[in-house]
């Protein structure tokens, strides 16, 4: 059975770590590989700023250029891929509270089609948190920050230890990143 994906009536708020970038700086890709923002040909290249918040919430601004190569439908971007661009930028918006984080679940609405040639402007915002658990929303606008929406989603994110990634990712990625074969059997063990 689905869970919910509302916000929990006791939900704390989620600020921003004391560590994280401030207002307005760019965030640096978080993996020279990652799908989503890491500046590589098949990638979505998403480039993303720390954004202000009234009630204090971790904010994130994403601008993401729709290409020929991203369609579905003729002339359209695929919708997966849409979803993708928002699993990034809600993971980097739980980043700036607590990490490392995974999504545990994504819900993403269509509402308008989206353009190839077009921009899209997403924003991530981290609604709440309750021990592990982080509630995040997100929007999509073509063209500008206040463009018509063209899509909204909500997802869970659960906070994971870096075993997670030692026990799973595969071994040569993690030796890329400077893990050694040894940590990576002993968290196997
Ligand atoms: C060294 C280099 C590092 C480098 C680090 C680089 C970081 C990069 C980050 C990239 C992030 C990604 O790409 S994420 C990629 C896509 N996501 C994933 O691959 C995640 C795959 N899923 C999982 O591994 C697992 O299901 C987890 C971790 C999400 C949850 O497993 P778990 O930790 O055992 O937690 P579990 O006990 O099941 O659940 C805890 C609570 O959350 C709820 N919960 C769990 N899943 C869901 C769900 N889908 N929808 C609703 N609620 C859920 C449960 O009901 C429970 O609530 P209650 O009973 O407590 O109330």
């Amino acid at each position: 059975m689905a869970v919910s994906l509302d916000l929990p009536a006791d939900a704390a708020l989620a600020e921003r770590h004391e560590k994280a970038p401030a207002v307005g700086e760019r965030l640096p890709v978080h993996s020279a590989v990652c799908f989503g923002c890491a500046d590589i040909p098949h990638g979505l290249r998403l480039a993303s700023w720390v954004a202000d918040d009234e009630a204090g919430a971790a904010v994130v601004t994403s601008r993401m250029e729709l290409r020929p190569d991203q369609q579905g439908a003729p002339g359209l971007l695929h919708g997966g891929l849409l979803t993708s661009a928002f699993d990034e930028v809600l993971g980097s918006v739980v980043a700036l509270v607590t990490r490392p984080c995974v999504t545990a679940r994504l819900e993403t609405d269509f509402r308008r089609p989206m353009p190839i040639g077009r921009t899209l402007w997403l924003r991530g915002r981290v609604d709440g948190r309750r021990g592990r658990k982080l509630y995040v929303s997100g929007t999509a606008h073509l063209d500008d920050e206040h463009g018509p929406v063209v899509g909204t989603a909500k997802a869970l994110f659960l906070k994971v230890e870096m075993e997670h990634f030692l026990k799973n990712s595969r071994p040569e990625d993690l030796e890329a990143l400077g893990v050694s074969p040894e940590q990576i059997r002993a968290a196997r063990s």
